[in-house]
């Protein structure tokens, strides 16, 4: 795809700010599981955490595939602070954009868009994650609230963040249009961060289990009509996709080009290793594979914001980039030898850190249920 020089100019700002100020300290806030409060609050100030929210409500409204590259270079300098920033972007706030009452916009996108606030998702529960509709949580109205118990569970920012689109049954007996969305401030009395997961990557952002005791919620608070949860869940993971799969592209880019950077160095049987003709296939394999994956990313974005119908094309992105991505930091360890396998290199930490690409906001034969409807 031939971006335009709007598009170009939007990558290459967060391609500065991310090398100058996420890169350098994504090591350490990996190895000290510390939250990239101060780095949110400047990408908000820039105006990179309002991209996809519409400017009357304090947003910056690029389009979609702006949107895909910023994550792309967000996710090459630190793969946990992408996905913060896109699960905050597409499901924290698209649903408020494409749902939201005018009152419900007028309170929450603003400070959603600069960044005091940082926006999440919760729809997976521990009994109900690829089979979205299973929810457990009840969402009970009691005269001018909704009073909602029960758990969740693999919830980005549940700890960190301010904001969270919670889905719940409303109406036992009406299967998938008994669901229905809520926007729910994570000072809710009720509101329980009960565990926050160890896990193998992405340390410096938080995945909670979260319980919801009785808590009670004004009945203004639920978003969309009642029944209309599971619609408002699946459409906008549609969307998220995109995000992780360019946060994919991001990071095998990134270990990708701490691979050749190497090979150009390391010197075996009297020559650079670039200049073995396994290492530089492999590296050339590494390079065609991101691209290929880029262009998946970029087109399924490109058709979203045509309006155009998208889910197989975001699910084959997110699908292709998340293997892509695991397989390409495989390789860019191999090309370290020993080394890569140490923190001492980024690529150890950014293979860690991609791994998850193939599970969260839907697994690769998630995707593949998806893929195979539309076939
Ligand atoms: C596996 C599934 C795809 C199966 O889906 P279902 O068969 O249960 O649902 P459907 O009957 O297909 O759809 C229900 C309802 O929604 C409408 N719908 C579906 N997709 C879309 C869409 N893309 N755009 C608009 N509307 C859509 C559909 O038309 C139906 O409405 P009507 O009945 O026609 O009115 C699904 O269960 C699935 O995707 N599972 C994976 C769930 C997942 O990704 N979970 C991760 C969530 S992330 C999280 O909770 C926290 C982690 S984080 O912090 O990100």
């Amino acid at each position: 795809m031939i971006l335009t020089e709007t598009q170009v100019a939007i990558r290459d700002a967060v391609r500065a700010f991310a090398s100058e100020r996420l890169a350098p300290g994504a090591a350490a806030r990996d190895r000290e599981h510390r939250f990239p409060g101060a780095e949110l609050k400047e990408l908000g100030s820039l105006g990179f955490l309002g991209m996809l929210v519409p400017e009357d409500h304090g947003g910056s409204a690029t389009d979609l595939v702006s949107y895909a590259l910023a994550l792309e270079e967000i996710a090459a300098a630190d793969g946990a602070c992408s996905t913060i920033v896109s699960v905050h972007s597409s499901v924290g706030c698209m649903p408020i954009v494409k749902f939201g009452t005018q009152a419900q916009k007028e309170r929450f996108l603003p400070k959603l868009a600069s960044g005091e606030w940082i926006g999440g998702f919760a729809l997976t529960e521990p009994q109900a994650g690829s089979d979205a509709a299973a929810l457990r949580t009840r969402a009970r109205r009691d005269g001018d609230h909704y009073v909602l118990s029960g758990a969740k569970q693999f919830i980005t920012s549940g700890k960190n963040g301010d904001v969270i689109i919670v889905f719940a049954v409303t109406d036992p007996d009406a299967g998938k249009k008994g669901i229905s969305a809520f926007i729910v401030p994570t000072d809710t009395p009720g509101y329980e961060v009960v565990r926050v997961e160890e896990k193998l990557g992405q340390h410096s952002s938080d995945t909670c289990q979260l319980a919801f005791n009785d808590m009670r919620l004004p009945a203004d608070l639920r978003l969309g009509a009642e029944g209309e949860g599971l619609k408002i869940a699946l459409s906008n993971l549609e969307g998220g996709r995109i995000g992780i799969a360019s946060q994919c592209v991001g990071m095998a880019r990134a270990a990708f080009e701490a691979a050749r950077t190497y090979a150009k160095e390391r010197v075996t049987f009297g020559k650079p290793i670039m200049e073995h003709q396994a290492v530089a296939f492999r590296l050339a394999d590494m390079a065609t594979r991101i691209e290929a994956a880029r262009q998946m990313v970029l087109h399924a974005a490109a058709l979203r914001e045509a309006g155009l119908p998208c889910l197989t094309e975001a699910s084959m992105a997110k699908l292709f980039a998340s293997e892509m991505a695991e397989q390409v930091c495989s390789a860019a360890i191999q090309t370290f030898g020993g080394y890569g396998y140490l923190a001492d290199f980024p690529v150890e930490r950014i293979y860690r850190d991609v791994r998850v690409c193939q599970i969260y906001e839907g697994t690769s034969d998630v995707q593949r249920i998806v893929i195979s409807r539309g076939l």
